[in-house]
């Protein structure tokens, strides 16, 4: 995941490939409370791991159920069988509604029978979001809640004992946030002694929702009969038990997003979706639908979708959006690639979600340039030529923060590409943590459009530091030049090739099996990183780096690092011959004395002794080679910008680098 103020995402071209979507954080959480209200173990196959499932699962622990996490990834829920297991707790739901209604009703229901002191209470959004229609239909039925800060509010405390009316249906309203129904539904099964009926006021919104509960409930042993969607009763006698296993479906409102995107840019190969498909209990599934209007050709399976691009500009629509109101919002987004304006209707519920949707669609989509108009519950947007570089704001909602990833496909309608900005990406994390990385495996991009950024510099001058950290707070890639040339270096030695003969290196270099994972370097799957850092590597990698052969052999292996979201590369010809259209070149320098004494200390600190004297005599030479060869020698770019950090903390120089980086990027807002 991008734990990063901000990801920048350069202009992107095409899509194709398979992605396997995170469970379904519908699904996931109400089977976790299912599991962890009934009697036995449940075996949670394909849980979604997220903050809004890490929060249920705390509560649940709290509450008395056991959570083991078996080797296989399956999760194993031993419920309280309608038993509080503790008398007193603070539940901290963060921003999850997912969590925070359902367990709202059912520890209401647990606490007026058994008794108990609860307060359930989240982050400052969490408390801005209604919940008064659950509390008072609640309430109605003798549970005791207070509204700990402001009326029909979160946090919550609950109290009890207390006596239970059940005889009387119970009235829910169903036209601000079906999770209040939700809620009633999964926890009345714990008190419904004889038959307790709901009867939901105002028409209910975000039916599918309902009927996943329902299908749910059937799972775990509650048969409620549906009388139209106005009145759901619970039979008598209700009892949770567990199903022994089960598995939850791929997350639909995640799919949209490679729907959107095989709509816009799968044009020679499909997006092949995993998890979801034409069997899929989730509504948002019909998301596909509103795509297809819009032009994409879907073809589905069981679970699975594979989409490509079929009409092209997309078709503007205007669509009633009840029946996929998360969904939805990548509508907004493909509106802009549309030949007309895309009306989205009944959308209301947007209003009372992570942040107020409709207000936060609306604002970020006219940063991009777009005409953009509202109303109570609909949004109308045009189609975009004329993109601007938008910073797009994400308001801790992961959904606004992957559907405007699709913004990125702007030079599919644009002579004049723009990159997106994406602030805080790391909010993708409540239903799908490593979203950005799926979506660069799945896409492409223009070479000269993924930004690079080039430090060169003499040996020990802090180059590896200074990339691995710029390279960190961007979200990009490293390139450590000197690790191919030290690994062509140590083949070749190990061959026992003589390290002056630039063909036969050159041979071993276009033959090495390299591979770079978690900062380390694997030679045919042996691990060399320690290997490359001793000083005699560094001495025949200066060595077998003179040869023009052997930079030729190894310049494609540089190039293909250069991957979205970008890269920062470091070396001695990375701004002069590698990358000579680097956005940002530096030239790292430090005085010999001062190289000299940073080797020294990261050696000891090593535990391998050295002297201060012949390591400073050994870089001079090292540098003296890099600099004096005839191919590509050590010398700052003509666009290059000096750095010389030897009176420079590693903290001082990042930032610097940083805000010339800044300097250097579109956006309005500064870091
Ligand atoms: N600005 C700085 N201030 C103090 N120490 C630094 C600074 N930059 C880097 N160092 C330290 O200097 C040492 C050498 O840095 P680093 O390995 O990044 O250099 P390099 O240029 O990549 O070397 P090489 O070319 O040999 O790979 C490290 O221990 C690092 O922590
Ligand atoms: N782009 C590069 C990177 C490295 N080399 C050579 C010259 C260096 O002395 C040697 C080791 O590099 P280091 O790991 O110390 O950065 O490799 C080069 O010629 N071009």
């Amino acid at each position: 995941m991008y734990k990063i103020p901000f990801l920048d995402l350069p202009p992107l071209r095409a899509a194709a490939g398979t992605v396997r979507l995170p469970g379904s954080k519908s699904i996931s959480n109400r089977v976790l409370l299912l599991a962890g209200l009934s009697e036995g173990t449940t075996a949670v196959h394909d849980l979604l791991d997220s903050d809004d499932t890490a929060v249920m699962l705390a509560a649940l622990k709290t509450l008395g159920g056991q959570i083991e996490a078996q080797a296989d990834g399956v999760l194993n829920v031993t419920g309280i069988g309608g038993k509080l297991g503790t008398q007193a707790a603070q539940l901290f739901l963060g921003n999850a509604g997912t969590a925070m209604r359902p367990l709202a009703a059912a520890l209401a229901l647990l606490t007026a029978t058994q008794g108990g002191s609860f307060e359930l209470s989240g982050v400052p959004r969490m408390h801005e979001r209604p919940i008064g229609d659950l509390v008072d239909a609640l309430r109605a039925l003798g549970c005791e809640i207070a509204c700990l800060g402001n009326e029909g509010y979160p946090p919550l405390k609950l109290t009890g004992p207390s006596a239970l009316k059940l005889d009387a249906p119970v009235k829910v309203r169903g036209d601000v946030s079906s999770q209040f129904l939700t809620a009633l539904l999964m926890a009345l099964p714990l008190v419904a002694t004889d038959d307790v009926q709901i009867e939901v006021v105002g028409e209910l919104i975000s039916k599918p929702y309902i009927q996943i509960t329902l299908t749910l409930l059937e799972r775990f042993g509650i048969a409620v009969k549906r009388d139209g969607w106005e009145r759901f009763t619970i039979p008598a006698g209700s009892r949770y038990r567990s199903p022994g296993a089960v598995h939850v479906e791929g997350d639909a409102s995640s799919a949209s997003y490679f729907v959107g995107l095989g709509a816009i840019a799968a044009v020679d190969q499909p997006v092949r979706i995993e998890g979801v498909g034409s069997e899929s209990m989730q509504g948002d599934v019909r998301f596909v639908e509103a795509a297809q209007q819009m032009g994409a050709e879907v073809k589905s399976g069981p679970n699975w979708l594979e989409v490509r691009r079929g009409a092209w500009p997309l078709k503007g629509i205007t669509l009633d959006c009840n029946h996929i109101p998360d969904a939805a919002m990548t509508l907004a987004v493909m509106a802009l690639y549309a030949d007309g304006p895309t009306t989205l209707t009944n959308i209301a519920s947007w209003r009372v979600k992570e942040t107020d949707r409709l207000s936060a669609m609306a604002t970020e989509l006219r940063k991009l340039g777009a005409t953009v108009d509202e109303g109570p519950d609909w949004l109308r947007v045009q189609p975009l030529q004329d993109w601007k570089p938008a910073s797009i704001h994400t308001y801790d909602d992961h959904r606004i923060a992957m559907c405007f990833s699709l913004a990125a496909f702007n030079g599919l309608v644009t002579e004049h590409p723009v990159p997106v900005r994406i602030e805080d990406p790391a909010c993708v994390a409540k239903t799908f943590p490593e979203y950005f990385e799926t979506l660069f495996d799945t896409v492409s991009a223009s070479v000269s459009d993924i930004p690079v950024i080039t430090i060169d510099g003499p040996t020990a001058s802090g180059k590896g530091t200074l990339a691995d950290e710029i390279a960190h707070k961007l979200g990009y890639a490293v390139l450590d030049s000197g690790a191919l040339y030290r690994a062509a270096g140590l083949a070749a030695s190990r061959a026992g090739i003589d390290l002056d003969d630039g063909k036969e290196v050159a041979a071993v270099a276009r033959a090495l099996d390299l591979r770079f994972a978690q900062g380390r370097v694997y030679l045919a799957g042996e691990d060399i990183s320690d290997a490359l850092r001793l000083e005699t590597s560094g001495q025949n990698a200066s060595r077998v780096a003179a040869h023009p052969p052997v930079r030729r052999a190894l310049n494609q292996l540089q190039l293909d690092f250069r991957r979205a979201p970008g890269l920062v590369a470091d070396g001695r010809d990375m701004g002069t011959d590698v990358f000579p259209d680097a956005g940002l070149k530096v030239f790292l320098t430090a005085s010999a004395a001062t190289r000299a004494e940073r080797r020294h200390k990261q050696l000891i600190a090593k535990g391998i002794s050295a002297n201060i004297e012949s390591l400073r005599a050994d870089l001079e030479a090292r540098d003296a080679r890099d600099k004096n060869r005839s191919a590509s020698p050590l010398h700052p770019a003509q666009d290059a910008l000096m750095l010389d950090n030897s009176a420079q903390t590693i903290e001082e120089s990042v930032e610097l680098v940083l805000d010339w980086w800044a300097r250097r990027r579109p956006f309005k807002v500064s870091r």
